[in-house]
């Protein structure tokens, strides 16, 4: 076998992952090829759209951790560029007071000191107009969250890794991966070798690791991407400093609601339900599945007075589950010079710049900055298949 290698490394996959995770590279002088199955941009994946939420408050410990450096990160990026990517909005988190889930965010944000307001049935309304607290919801906000210019962010961070001399290849789908100590990687226009690969293609992440060998335990679901017109134009508008909010689960709807003020349509507030019907990644369009918005209109008449219960646009997206909805960042068992990051679950925008980060260290054999245990695939078990 020739030694010959063109690049240091390729990654496949030019979503928010695998974008931010070349850019890494690249700044550590890595040669670095970016590999897309579509024109870019494109609204095929994951990480399309104007918006994601940016938040601390979350369930878990090690996600809170991890977003104090994602934060100083996209400040960084947004110094680097020029551009603005994030706007502080702050993201209300309403929920049973006596659940669970409730109680971890709120707990968690007291414990890791993030900036943070309790509102009690008294002052709610007049902190939040125009919503309507469910008896026995408790409600506190997250004051570092707010919104990230997401297609934005994508833009800008393709184009600092092509001014470090990073080089996009889109329209080139891989079709084939060899692994070895140089790694062959075939596109639909032509063949590429490298030292060490990194697999962050989204939903078609277990296409690609069919290749090597692997299978993880990853379920793609489309989510309708639901705006709702407000009956009073500006209502929930992010310029009437309306904030991002977070309905927690409850027996009724199981799953989290969430939303975002309206911004990039205007007089149309997105609001999703997180989760919806599964789906093959390259016949998203044929899952019909609406009744995550049955769901959603039952909360909407009943929470936000001021929208229309109908949603007036409906755009699709798409989510990769793992079963714990923690993120999968490890190396190939079989093949160290593989490294992946997958089952994103739907939260993953947020960490683009941690992402990149970890899977960068992870390829270059670095010690992580962070623990990766409850990312490893190890945790799975009987349920990861390898061939090898
Ligand atoms: C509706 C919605 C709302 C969300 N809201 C939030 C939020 O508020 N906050 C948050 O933090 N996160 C949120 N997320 C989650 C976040 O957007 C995702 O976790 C993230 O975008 C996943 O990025 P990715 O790079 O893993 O996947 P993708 O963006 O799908 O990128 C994978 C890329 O790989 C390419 N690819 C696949 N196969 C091949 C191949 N064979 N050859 C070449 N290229 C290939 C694909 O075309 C794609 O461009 C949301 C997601 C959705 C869908
Ligand atoms: O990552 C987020 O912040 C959003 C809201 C909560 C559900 C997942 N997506």
């Amino acid at each position: 076998m020739s030694t010959n290698w063109e690049y240091d490394c390729i990654v496949i996959g030019a979503g928010v992952q695998g974008s931010f995770t070349a850019y890494q590279l690249a700044e550590k002088k890595q040669k670095t090829l970016l590999l897309e199955q579509f024109i870019l941009p494109h609204t095929r994946g994951s990480s399309h759209g104007q918006t994601r939420i940016i938040r601390k408050a979350y369930e878990q410990d090690f996600y809170t951790h991890m977003m104090e450096e994602s934060y100083e990160l996209w400040a960084q990026l947004e110094r680097e560029a020029g551009v603005k990517l994030y706007r502080q909005t702050g993201l209300l988190v309403m929920g049973p007071e006596d659940s669970q889930s409730y109680q971890l965010y709120k707990n968690n944000l007291q414990k890791n000191k993030v900036p943070m307001a309790i509102l009690n049935r008294d002052n709610f309304s007049q902190h939040i107009p125009n919503v309507n607290l469910a008896v026995g919801d408790g409600a506190v906000v997250d004051i570092t969250a707010g919104v990230l210019y997401a297609d934005r962010a994508l833009k800008t961070v393709q184009g600092q890794f092509e001014k470090l001399g990073g080089v996009i290849r889109d329209n080139e789908k891989v079709t084939d991966i060899k692994p070895g100590p140089v790694v062959t990687v075939s596109t639909s226009a032509g063949v590429y070798r490298a030292k060490s690969v990194v697999i962050t293609a989204g939903p078609w992440a277990n296409r690609l690791l069919a290749h090597t060998g692997l299978q993880l335990p990853l379920k793609v679901v489309k989510i309708n991407v639901c705006y709702w017109k407000e009956k009073v134009p500006g209502t929930y508008d992010v310029k009437q400093r309306f904030p991002c909010f977070l309905l927690t689960e409850s027996e009724e709807t199981k799953y989290h609601i969430y939303g975002l003020p309206s911004n990039e349509y205007p007089g149309l507030m997105k609001i999703c339900y997180h989760i919806g019907g599964e789906t093959d990644p390259d016949e998203r369009d044929k899952q019909t599945d609406r009744s995550d918005i049955d769901i959603l209109q039952r909360i909407i008449a009943r929470c936000f007075p001021g929208l229309v219960p109908e949603p007036a646009v409906v755009e699709s997206c798409m989510y990769t589950m793992t079963p714990d909805q923690h993120f999968v960042l490890d190396r190939h068992p079989s093949h160290s010079n593989i490294v992946f990051g997958a089952g994103f679950s739907g939260h993953g925008f947020k960490f683009g710049p941690i992402i990149g980060k970890l899977l960068c260290e992870l390829i270059l054999g670095e010690v992580p900055s962070y623990d990766l245990s409850p990312f490893r695939i190890r945790r799975f078990q009987d349920q990861t298949k390898s061939a090898l």
